[in-house]
């Protein structure tokens, strides 16, 4: 059986995500397969759909807002980076429920999970927390994004343009498979956008249009600001241009939330883009995935071999050992040099007492150590104070 696939709904405020999720929620209902349904939403009023998960029970996030002393904003992005501490459970919780249970052969398993996002569409997208969250969904489960359009408000060629490049940029940021669903279709068909998306004659011809009418850009009829001359006329060419290649990687649904139309349409194209996910998506998530393994790994192999180098050398004249001294390349580095520099003014310290007691592999190398030791303790004349601290250093390094 084919894993479920998730579907993250993210738009603009106001676009009609809410409502799309009730729409495609009742939608699966209708045809006995029941999704599993989350909201990510810690600032929504309420939902109008039953949620498996919801963020806001783990969370309160007006909580969030007076104790960290946050702005809307603030409040949803935190409160998003508090619930991803819990991804590891969540994926536990989504796995377990989408595997059959085999003492209930007959209950149809879980094909879709819906997850609802924030209406500030930015907060979700470009958060370390959103990353998160949408990454390890993605590498447990085929995941596609909908992007929700408000149709009627996207008719104007400058908010259509914004849109499919806020729709652009989401791509490349999340790089998993799109659809782009051009909600409210009741209010306005969708044909044209399609229109505008597959031909480039047809934009141009509505730019130029809405400049004559003077509607363009909601600028009124203010001259200077033609789309089809002068540097507008050329970015938006351009633009165009550059899109016509984003187009080709999505699919494209006008749905209506409110009536239900469109719906097969968007479940189609989910189909169509789970198996791009398997296909295109999934080799390139593995491959990062592994990358990320090896890194890890290389990076503890160097932290292993720094760990090994300290307990060889600890006490001993590591420093003449390596030949010229040089400098630490990072601030823990720092950190560890003077460390070193206390455990060794300790042991130095010690050596007089039990010089037989230490067999280090550079034992031999006493004088620059103690000569270093006698000038850290400011060898001509030693102030009181300096010599307290040298009191401290060796009963520390004694009860060690
Ligand atoms: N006519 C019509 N109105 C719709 C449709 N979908 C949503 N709406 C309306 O659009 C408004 C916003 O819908 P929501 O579902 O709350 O939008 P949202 O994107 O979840 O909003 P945020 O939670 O603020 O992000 C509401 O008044 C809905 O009734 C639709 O298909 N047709």
């Amino acid at each position: 059986m084919a894993n479920p696939v998730s579907v993250v709904c993210v738009g603009m405020a106001g676009s009609g995500k809410t409502t799309f999720m009730q729409r495609i929620n009742s939608h699966l209902h209708s045809k006995k397969s029941v999704p599993y349904v989350m909201n990510l939403d810690p600032a929504v009023h309420s939902v109008p759909f039953d949620c498996n998960i919801d963020i806001r029970d783990s969370i309160n996030y007006k909580e969030v807002m007076r104790q960290y002393n946050l702005g809307p904003n603030g409040g949803i992005l935190t409160s998003l980076n508090l619930f991803a501490t819990k991804v590891d459970q969540i994926i536990a919780l989504l796995e377990k429920r989408t595997t059959p249970d085999p003492s209930k052969p007959a209950a149809k398993p879980i094909e879709h999970i819906l997850v609802d996002t924030p209406g500030q569409i930015e907060v979700f997208v470009w958060s370390a927390s959103g990353s998160i969250l949408l990454e390890t969904l993605a590498s447990s489960f085929p995941t596609v994004i909908a992007y929700i359009i408000d149709t009627p408000r996207a008719s104007s060629t400058s908010t259509f343009m914004s849109n499919m490049l806020y729709a652009c940029s989401i791509l490349y940021k999340t790089k998993l498979p799109m659809i782009l669903v051009f909600n409210k279709t009741d209010v306005k068909d969708a044909e044209f956008a399609k229109e505008w998306m597959t031909d480039f004659d047809k934009f141009q011809q509505a730019l130029r249009e809405e400049e004559e009418s003077g509607a363009f850009g909601a600028e009124g009829s203010s001259g200077g600001f033609g789309a089809g001359s002068g540097y507008m006329g050329s970015l938006l060419n351009s633009m165009s241009l550059m899109l016509e290649e984003f187009y080709r990687h999505l699919s494209v649904v006008g749905v209506s939330s409110m009536t239900g139309d469109g719906v097969d349409e968007f479940f189609e194209a989910v189909e169509e883009k789970r198996q791009e996910f398997e296909r295109d998506y999934k080799p390139e998530l593995e491959r990062k995935k592994q990358e990320r393994e090896e890194s890890k790994a290389d990076q503890r192999e160097i932290e292993l071999g720094k760990l090994m180098k300290d307990m060889n050398v600890s006490g001993s004249g590591r420093r003449e050992a390596k030949g010229p001294e040089v400098g630490p390349e990072t601030v823990s580095e720092a950190e560890d040099d003077s460390e070193d520099e206390i455990i060794k003014r300790g042991l130095a310290d010690g050596e007089d007492d039990s010089e037989d007691d230490y067999e280090g592999p550079s034992a031999g190398n006493d004088e620059g150590l103690s000569q270093r030791y006698q000038q850290a303790l400011g060898q001509d004349q030693p102030s009181d104070q300096d010599n307290s601290f040298t009191r401290y250093l060796r009963s520390s390094s004694m009860n060690q």
